[in-house]
Parts: C-alpha cells; structure tokens; sequence
C-alpha cells in the first residue's frame, strides 16, 4: 500500500484515467470495464482496476484541486509504476466559442498555482500533454476543442477579471488539476492527458446538475480509452 492508496503491487493498470470525483471512477469503472474490482476506498477515493477491449485499465479519483491530485499522481507514477495517466474531468468554459457538454482536450495548463514557482525557483515552466497522447485524443474526437485551459487553484475566484484576461491570450475553459499532472507525469518521465466535458459555462450561466457531471460524461471516456491504446 502507498500512503494514500490502498493497493497491493501490481494491483493497478499501467494506464490509468482520472477524474476528480470518486464516484465518477465507480460509474466509469461500472459502465466502461468489465470484471472491474475496486482497490482502494481510502478517504472514499475509489480506485478499480478492469479491463476494456481485454487491456487492463484503472480508474482513481484525484480529488478537487491540484494538491489532492498531485497526492495520487504522485503515488501512482512512483509506488505503481504507472506509465499513462488520462485526466477525465469536468470545466467551465470561458468563452462562447464553446458549448455545455462540449470537450476540451488540453494541450497546455495554465495556472495561478504557487506548486512550479516553489519548484522551479520563481521560473515559468509550461506543463503540455503527452504529444502522442493528444494527438490520438483529437483524432478520436473531431468535434473537440484542443488548446489552453487554465488550472485554477478556486473553484470561486477571488479576481474573475484575471481570468476573463486569459481568454484574450487563447484558453477555453478552467478547472483545477491538469497542470498538476503534465508536471508530476514530465518530472517521472510519464504521459498525460487531460480531457474535461464542459459542465458549466462562465459567458452564459448554463450548467449542469452534480448527478450529470458523475454519471454521463461518457464521450471523454470513450475518447480517452481509445486514445491509451498502445501502437
Ligand atoms: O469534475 P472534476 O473532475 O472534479 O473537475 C472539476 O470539478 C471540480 C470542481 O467542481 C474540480 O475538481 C474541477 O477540476
Ligand atoms: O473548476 C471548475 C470546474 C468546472 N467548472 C468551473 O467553473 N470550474
């Protein structure tokens, strides 16, 4: 077991999706896998491990913001040896360009995040996807949208101003963890991707119920597996 998962080695696929909500893992984990087992309800985080198209394959939860993911990807990528890890996430979109319900396959992660100014000693380091990652994500999903969202550590924003900024420099939509992860998967020589459904939309007040956003956000599941398909 590591500190916070409470996994047997070997317990958990080398490739692994992860949305932020635990109970989306369990509705994903009962609606894409079969012969899904769950590993691991510490603090509720639930993790399963099956098998899609005969590959195993795992789901964990990753918790809301980047220090919880950060906790999970980091255990994965080190106790478990995981080699691929796919954020399957909710966001907000930031401009009319997009629609509720809409995906949005990131290829870079801004952020308000302090975690890479500690670590990199003031310097701005750009965490992206896993080039091949993106590349097969987007051919699996003509209708996304692919390019900049931004990582917010608020779910409710202390300056919106600042955020509506960022549009003006090309980012889609805000969530809270994807640049978490294309940095802890850089730093252990990893892939990652992150692919988020549009549950709520800034420009419009559209948005979603909280049993939508668990229990049908499946097209960023379908896209994700196909796109983790080794070759
Ligand atoms: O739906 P998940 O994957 O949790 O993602 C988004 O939803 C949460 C906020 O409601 C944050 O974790 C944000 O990133
Ligand atoms: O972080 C998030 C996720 C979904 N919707 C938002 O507005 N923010």
């Amino acid at each position: 077991m590591s500190t916070h998962i409470g996994a047997a080695p070997g317990d958990i696929a080398p490739t692994v999706l992860m949305p932020g909500d635990p109970l989306r893992a369990k509705w994903i984990a009962e609606t894409f896998l079969d012969d899904a087992r769950c590993y691991s309800e510490v603090r509720g985080m639930y993790g399963f491990t099956g098998t899609w198209q005969g590959r195993p394959v795992s789901v964990q939860g990753s918790g809301m913001g980047q220090p919880s993911l950060a906790i999970y990807a980091n255990e994965l990528f080190r106790d478990y040896d995981v080699q691929t890890a796919i954020r399957v996430g909710s966001c907000g979109a930031l401009t009319e360009k997009l629609a509720i319900r809409d995906l949005v396959i990131a290829s870079g992660a801004c952020t308000d995040s302090s975690m890479n100014h500690i670590a990199f000693e003031g310097l701005d380091y750009a965490p992206v996807a896993d080039f091949g990652l993106l590349r097969d994500a987007a051919a699996a999903a003509p209708e996304a949208h692919v390019g900049l969202i931004f990582s917010s550590d608020s779910f409710y924003a202390a300056r919106p101003e600042l955020v509506a900024r960022m549009v003006d420099y090309g980012v889609l939509a805000v969530e809270m963890e994807a640049s978490a992860l294309y940095t802890l998967a850089a730093k252990h020589g990893r892939r990652a991707l992150a692919i988020c459904t549009v549950s709520d939309h800034i420009v419009t007040g559209e948005e979603t119920t909280s049993q939508e956003r668990e229990q049908t956000f499946g097209r960023m599941v379908e896209v994700a597996l196909t796109a983790s398909q080794p070759g």
